[in-house]
């Protein structure tokens, strides 16, 4: 089968000496969903942040739609929205101005009427111009997670994207992610909550090394 996303081949990383995982293969194709799984400490981390051109920690191969991911990297980035297990916003800015910045890096100009429908459909009408410290923290996570809805992507490499969000937020996220998938959208993702998915989705368990 043609490969349509990620194609991870024989990954190893290691930090201080420890190997955090070696053989990894796995692909990820348009229309599917893969967790990585694993205890705290195990490297989910540190493997969604080499996926994201964030780190050159590992041996083996990255590839992008049969092509190597330094080969093609600003292409490569056009196509991905990294959001990462932290903030992911600045304090002193507000949603608004966090999301302006965020479509600037990506060239998206006149982006106004997008962030303000992403912050209204991630619960934040009526924050849209409150600083962000002034908000709570899954306030907070969600002005971050409106950035699903204002950057174009074809692959969402999430880290934690259900921390600090109420159980009602976190069914509306998998909806968005389900949707997202149905429309042809790849998505990795790490989570410890149990993932309530509506299509099959993969598994792999850094705790136990596995090729999938
Ligand atoms: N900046 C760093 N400097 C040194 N060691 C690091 C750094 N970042 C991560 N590590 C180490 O790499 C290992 C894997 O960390 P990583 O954050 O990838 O784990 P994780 O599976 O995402 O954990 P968690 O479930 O707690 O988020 C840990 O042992 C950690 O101590």
């Amino acid at each position: 089968m043609a490969i349509t996303g990620l194609e991870v081949k024989q990954l190893f990383s290691e930090r201080d000496d420890r190997v955090l995982f070696s053989d990894l293969c796995f692909q990820l194709n348009a229309g599917q969903l893969l967790q990585i799984a694993g205890p705290n400490g195990s490297g989910k981390t540190s493997l969604l942040r080499i996926l994201a051109g964030l780190s050159s920690r590992y041996e083996g191969d990255v590839l992008w739609q049969g092509k190597s991911l330094q080969r093609q990297r600003h292409d490569y980035l056009q196509q991905l929205l990294y959001i990462g297990h932290g903030a992911g916003i600045k304090a002193v800015l507000s949603p608004l101005e966090n999301l302006r910045w965020s479509c600037a890096l990506r060239g998206l100009a006149d982006s106004d009427a997008l962030i303000m429908a992403a912050l209204d459909k991630v619960g934040l009408g009526g924050f849209e111009e409150q600083p962000c410290f002034s908000l709570s923290a899954g306030q907070q996570r969600r002005a971050n997670l409106a950035r699903l809805f204002c950057i174009p992507a074809s692959l969402w490499i999430l880290d934690e994207p259900f921390t600090a969000i109420d159980q009602r937020g976190v069914a509306e996220i998998e909806k968005w992610l389900s949707d997202f998938v149905s429309d042809g959208g790849a998505i990795l993702l790490t989570t410890h909550h149990s993932l309530n998915f509506s299509q099959d989705f993969k598994v792999i368990n850094l705790g136990a090394a596995a090729n999938v």
